[in-house]
């Protein structure tokens, strides 16, 4: 048995071998940039107006206008001083702009433009490089790309990005108990439900499964389903039969798989019977059968591999603190992580805090940690990790 801090630790220092892909722009949200990525040029490349109005040159109060340039315009307009021309968002300023002045500070009489205010130079225009200069650091290696990074990388005119690819993600979810949703049952069969939490906990962050199989409590039929289920995939994620119980036969069938066990059993609850083994680069974690058990751990221990593995430099989800809405004593001798609801800055702990219970997990939107026999009073902060 170990410690909670001792598995994550387990996890943290295995050593691993990326792998990076080349990914369109529009596929590559969520993975880590396998490269570092300066940009190619002046980020805007051009002096542009920041407004729809009139581009001045000089400071002055009233202007001939001498003309029109819009947004995507590459002629060159030749204001002299006292002139103006008609701009427009986005636009390229004409060389001797002073300043842009918004339309809705000025009238137009004729062909004279007046201003309801002097204007200040350089106002309203947007210079080159004045985000970005060319040759300069946008991103690092290992840059996780959320929606403005791909804004950003397609603003540089890049079309392919090079990313460390996601590891390949098998579920197996074994007991004889389990009938898919949707199918008949018969008395002492419950409905398969572990699988739909684990496959959408990995769409949540960005992954998703490969295959999925459901194996019966049989030792041969789950050693045969674990084989199969390591020919194609990164990581082994499964649910069930790694208790103590009669028929419980994943640690013995990944025994004989070849798969080294590097801890089994973590002093918490829920998720005790937590398994994490290696077989050369590939990775199993069994995962308790209990439903919040199972869903915990994912949150807890396996989400972080599956972020190490896609190159992320900072691997699962933070803990924040937060103050507790109530006084709470924990009672099950063990570390534990308890199904919670954070709402405007404050923790309740839920009912409902068995293993077997997804309900409350299901309402909630975090998991708090409390250490063995701590007792809180209200307002004392707990730490939390928010789970949606
Ligand atoms: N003698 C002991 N018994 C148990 C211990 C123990 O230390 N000594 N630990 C208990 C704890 S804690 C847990 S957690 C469970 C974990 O057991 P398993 O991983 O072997 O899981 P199963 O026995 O297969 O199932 C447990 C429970 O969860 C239900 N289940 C399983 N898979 C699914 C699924 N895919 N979808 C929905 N529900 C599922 C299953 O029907 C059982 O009710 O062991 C305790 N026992
Ligand atoms: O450790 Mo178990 O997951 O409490 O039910």
């Amino acid at each position: 048995m170990v410690t909670i801090e001792e598995a994550l630790h387990i996890i943290e220092d295995q050593k691993i071998i990326l792998k990076s892909e080349t990914k369109p722009l529009e596929e590559s949200l969520g993975y880590a940039l396998a490269t570092n990525t300066a940009s190619p040029f002046d980020v805007p490349e051009f002096d542009n107006s920041a407004m729809d109005g009139y581009a001045l040159c000089g400071l002055y109060q009233g202007y001939q206008l001498v003309g029109e340039v819009a947004a995507g315009d590459s002629k060159e307009i030749l204001m002299n001083d006292g002139e103006a021309v008609r701009i427009f968002t986005g636009a390229k300023v004409p060389q001797n702009t002073s300043a842009v002045m918004m339309q809705e500070k000025t009238s137009v009489k004729e062909n004279t433009l007046f201003l309801d205010e002097m204007p200040k130079a350089g106002q309203n225009i947007r210079k080159k490089g004045g985000q970005l200069e060319e040759g300069q650091e946008v991103f690092i290696e290992g840059h996780i790309l959320n929606p403005p990074s791909l804004a950003l990388m397609g603003s540089l005119g890049l079309e392919n990005l090079k990313v460390f690819s996601k590891p390949r993600v098998n579920i197996i979810t074994t007991g004889n108990e389990l009938v898919k949703p949707g199918q008949p049952k018969t008395e002492g069969q419950i409905y398969e439900s572990n699988s739909y939490a684990i496959s959408g906990a990995l769409q949540q962050f960005g992954f998703e499964h490969h295959q999925k199989t459901q194996i019966q409590d049989d030792f041969e039929a789950t050693k045969a389903g674990i084989k199969t289920a390591l020919e194609s995939c990164d990581i082994l994620i499964i649910s069930g039969g790694i208790s103590v119980g009669d028929y419980d036969f994943v640690k013995q069938s990944l025994e004989e798989n070849g798969v080294n066990e590097l801890f089994y059993k973590v002093f918490q609850k829920p998720g005790k019977p937590l398994y994490f083994g290696r077989k050369g680069n590939q990775f199993v974690f069994a995962l308790p059968g209990n439903p919040a058990s199972s869903l915990t751990c994912f949150y807890v221990y396996v989400l972080p591999l599956l972020q190490k593995l896609s190159g992320y430099p900072k691997a699962g989800l933070t803990t924040y603190q937060f103050p507790i809405k109530h006084a709470y004593e924990n009672r099950f001798g063990r570390p534990s992580f308890l199904k919670a609801a954070v709402f405007d800055g404050k923790v309740e702990i839920l009912d409902g805090q068995g293993s077997s219970m997804i309900q409350s997990m299901a309402k909630g939107n975090a998991l708090a940690f409390i250490d063995k026999e701590e007792k809180l009073e209200e307002g004392d902060l707990i730490k939390c990790k928010l789970i949606s």
